[in-house]
């Protein structure tokens, strides 16, 4: 199997060209030891290309524990640039994935993709919680520098309302009016990631909801590096919603299926 490694601002996947259905796409144990930093590739995530009527491709998206999940945005990002490479794309594309479909286009070397509308928000005192392709749950910390994101993230992901099905948790410390400092637990992962597409999209659309901000494009700080997200907002809720940044081939391989 010949496979590529992607990462956008940190957050890495293994992506193969799936076109010819050469995957065993319900060997979960496989893709779980491929995403293994130790004993395999190692990825926060497996990703597929495969082909799709009526769009360019399909994004089938693995977390690094095997299992197929929800939308992920930064591989969402990273696929597209792999579609540019693989030239079935020039600059511009639409493609499915599990939430349905995304336009995205690349420009000045960055990957903008577009997201789902968001029209349910839900805002609780310490926290809001809202679906981004994946569900976010996002609060406020201080010192988010030093602040223990796994053990608090597991708590969090793994407790109620959330139980076993859970949740991403992100952690948000507002920098200035429109930059936003965010860790992210990855549900599938089960640990920080260094940066969460769908992630960092669900914390710009929280701090407009809860007024930290009246800005609709917003800049949000990983570990990774930086991102952008850009929004229209009204009565029914987030529309147009980009997330922009950068997506890196990193190397090219070949392993055993
Ligand atoms: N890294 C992702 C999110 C991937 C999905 C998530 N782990 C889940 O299962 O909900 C992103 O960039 O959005």
């Amino acid at each position: 199997m010949t496979f590529y490694k992607y990462q956008g601002t940190g957050n890495d996947f293994v992506i193969v060209d799936n076109r010819l259905q050469t995957i065993d796409k319900n060997n979960t144990k496989r893709i779980a030891q491929i995403c293994d930093r130790r004993f395999g590739i190692g990825a926060d995530g497996f990703i597929l290309l495969e082909n799709a009527e009526n769009v360019d491709f399909r994004m089938v998206y693995y977390n690094a524990d095997g299992n197929e999940s929800t939308m992920c945005g930064n591989g969402g990002r990273c696929i597209v640039a792999f579609a540019q490479f693989l030239n079935i794309i020039e600059t511009e594309t639409e493609f499915i994935a599990i939430d349905g479909l995304h336009k995205a286009k690349i420009e000045d070397g960055l990957v903008h993709l577009e997201m789902q509308d968001v029209s349910e928000i839900e805002s609780f005192e310490n926290h809001l919680f809202l679906d981004t392709g994946s569900p976010h749950h996002v609060e406020l910390v201080t010192n988010i520098d030093t602040f223990d994101v796994k053990s608090n993230g597991s708590r969090i992901r793994y407790g109620q309302p959330y139980n076993e099905a859970g949740s991403n948790v992100n952690f948000v410390e507002q920098i200035s009016d429109n930059h936003f400092a965010v860790r992210t637990y990855e549900r599938g992962v089960e640990d920080e990631t260094l940066s969460c597409g769908t992630g960092v999209t669900a914390v710009a659309i929280a701090m407009h909801n809860s007024e930290k901000t009246q800005n609709e494009t917003i800049r949000l700080k990983t570990q990774g590096g930086e991102l952008k997200v850009t929004f229209h907002s009204d009565t029914k809720g987030y529309n147009t919603i980009w997330l922009i940044g950068p997506a890196q081939q990193v190397f090219k391989g070949d392993i055993e299926w």
